[in-house]
């Protein structure tokens, strides 16, 4: 049986605690690197890294209050990077490309295949002619020969003469272009609105309902550049991807599930590129390119995006990954995004690593996140969840009281993982967690409710995969011996276990109570 069930999970995504909350601010002052900043919730996936490599996320246009001056419509895009062709900083090759916003321009460079597919969207019967190559993988032709070829040629040329004005398209690939930002948007946008929207409705009815931005970029691998792409998931509702050619071997794409899925780390299939031909999928759906064997790959990617689907419950759902106990298949495995990867794989050099596009940043900044001994319990990291976590409550308490006890616990923490044979750089989280709550904000009040103590300050031991939680008593004073037997009691086994989120039971009526905000 699953032990994760939603209602006895502590969620990733809390919201934080308080910004400038006195006692916070202190504690963390006092105890060095922002440990109460540290508890990192990403929300929800973590994506394929957006747009401009290493700068800031454009705001989603749904974040943008209503009744703000108006801006240009091109800057209210997502994904918004300029327009070096209008702004005159880019001769095209082929200025057809840039003129073809009317709706027929796409006849001639669409595949004589994607006739059917559109005629069999229209009359509601899709799958007779798409190919379904996984459970929410479907293939179908859609670029001529002739079109590859030009828009290759375009991006060549582009590359060759405009580089120092074109961005790498996102966090991952660094030898790409961003088309739009070349001055192809009113192109894409002809092709998503009069092409694909169908297709993607029929197949992907929410996420693909009513694509309304868009992000359009390159992709390039070869041997010395990018050779290959780790496991991610994409920041679009639904992705084209068409492979431009050139020659190549190998460079297959791997899927395995849905992010949201318990499954979403097994294996689903493996799709081989074929010029012309596009593979179609969300973007919760975790995929990877697998390394190119010899040549050059260049493919054609449209992230499209749907702001009504973006601002409904069903997105956020959808964006939060699941946990899941279950072995992973080694090839849906992501070192950017797995904590657990070096568990089940050696980790990579750091030059595979980045020809393989791994975000470095996350993955240094997990690893940091890893090292400390205590963690912030009002903004727990998802571990609590598959983890033993001690959990010391202090919510509520005097400064100095919180301070004393704060370090006791992380004196505690260090011995324990360093008598557990923890050393500085695992990757993976150690074999017991640690966690103070200092206010009753965030996910504090939840994992109380979790460990039944009602107290201030209580001490309690929390296995949510058991279902289980350990409390040292209530009458018993919380200070050095009493964290030290209690862990050194879980330890050796002899604690007695409760049922998770049972009641401390009369065990100290005299206890002060903690500060409220917990229900
Ligand atoms: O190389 C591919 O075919 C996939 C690229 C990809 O997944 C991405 O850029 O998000
Ligand atoms: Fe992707």
């Amino acid at each position: 049986m699953s032990l994760r069930r939603g209602a006895s999970r502590v969620p990733r995504g809390s919201p934080p605690s308080q910004p400038g909350a006195a006692l916070a601010a202190c504690l963390g002052a006092a105890l060095g690197a922002g440990l109460l900043g540290g508890g990192r919730l990403r929300g929800g996936a973590l994506a394929c890294g957006r747009s401009r490599a290493g700068g800031p996320s454009p705001v989603p246009s749904q974040v943008r209050a209503r009744g703000m001056p108006a801006e240009p419509a091109e800057k209210r895009r997502r994904f918004y990077f300029g327009d070096v062709f209008k702004g005159g900083k880019y001769a095209p090759l082929h200025p057809e490309l840039f003129q073809a916003s009317a709706p027929r321009a796409w006849e001639r460079w669409l595949a004589p295949g994607f006739k059917d597919v559109a005629a069999a969207v229209q009359d509601g019967d899709p799958l007779r002619a798409l190919r379904e190559e996984a459970p929410g993988v479907y293939s179908f032709e859609l670029f001529t020969p002739e079109f590859c070829d030009l828009l290759l040629e375009e991006v060549e040329n582009a590359q060759a003469t405009a580089r120092e004005h074109l961005e790498r398209p996102n966090g991952m690939n660094r030898y790409g272009i961003v088309l739009n930002q070349l001055g192809l948007e009113p192109l894409i946008s002809t092709l998503q609105q009069e092409h694909l929207r169908p297709v993607q409705e029929a197949l992907y009815p929410g996420p693909g309902t009513s694509p309304d931005d868009h992000h359009c970029f390159i992709v390039r691998y070869k041997a010395g550049e990018d050779v290959g792409l780790d496991m991610h998931e994409d920041d679009s509702d639904v992705t084209v991807n068409v492979c431009l050619g050139k020659e190549f071997t190998a460079a297959t794409l791997s899927f395995c599930g849905q992010a949201q899925e318990q499954n979403h780390r097994k294996f689903t299939t493996t799709y081989s590129h074929k010029k012309g031909r596009a593979v179609v999928h969300l973007g919760t759906h975790r995929h990877g390119a697998d390394n190119i064997g010899s040549g050059e790959r260049v493919n054609f990617i449209l992230w499209s995006t749907s702001s009504g689907y973006r601002g409904s419950e069903a997105y956020r759902k959808d964006r939060t990954r699941s946990t899941t106990a279950s072995e992973p298949d080694k090839v849906c495995l992501s070192y950017t995004h797995d904590r657990d990867y070096t568990q089940h794989l050696p980790r990579p050099s750091r030059e595979e690593a980045v020809a393989r596009g791994v975000m470095l940043d996350v993955v240094e900044e997990r690893s940091a996140i890893m090292q400390r001994p205590v963690h912030d319990l009002s903004r727990p990291i998802e571990e609590i969840n598959t983890v033993p976590s001690v959990c010391l409550f202090l919510d509520g308490l005097p400064p100095q009281r919180q301070h004393g006890l704060f370090k006791e616990l992380m004196e505690l923490a260090s011995e324990v993982h360093a008598a557990l044979g923890r050393r500085p750089h695992d990757a993976g989280p150690p074999p017991l967690l640690f966690f103070v709550g200092v206010q009753a904000t965030g996910a504090t009040p939840q994992v109380r409710r979790l460990c039944g103590v009602k107290h201030s300050p209580a001490l309690a031991l929390l296995d949510v995969d058991k279902e289980a939680v350990y409390r040292l008593p209530a009458d018993r004073e919380v200070g050095p011996e009493a964290l030290q037997e209690f862990v050194g009691d879980y330890l050796k086994g002899s604690l007695r276990a409760h049922k998770l989120g049972s009641e401390q039971q009369e065990e100290d009526p005299a206890a002060a109570p903690a500060a409220t905000g917990d229900t």
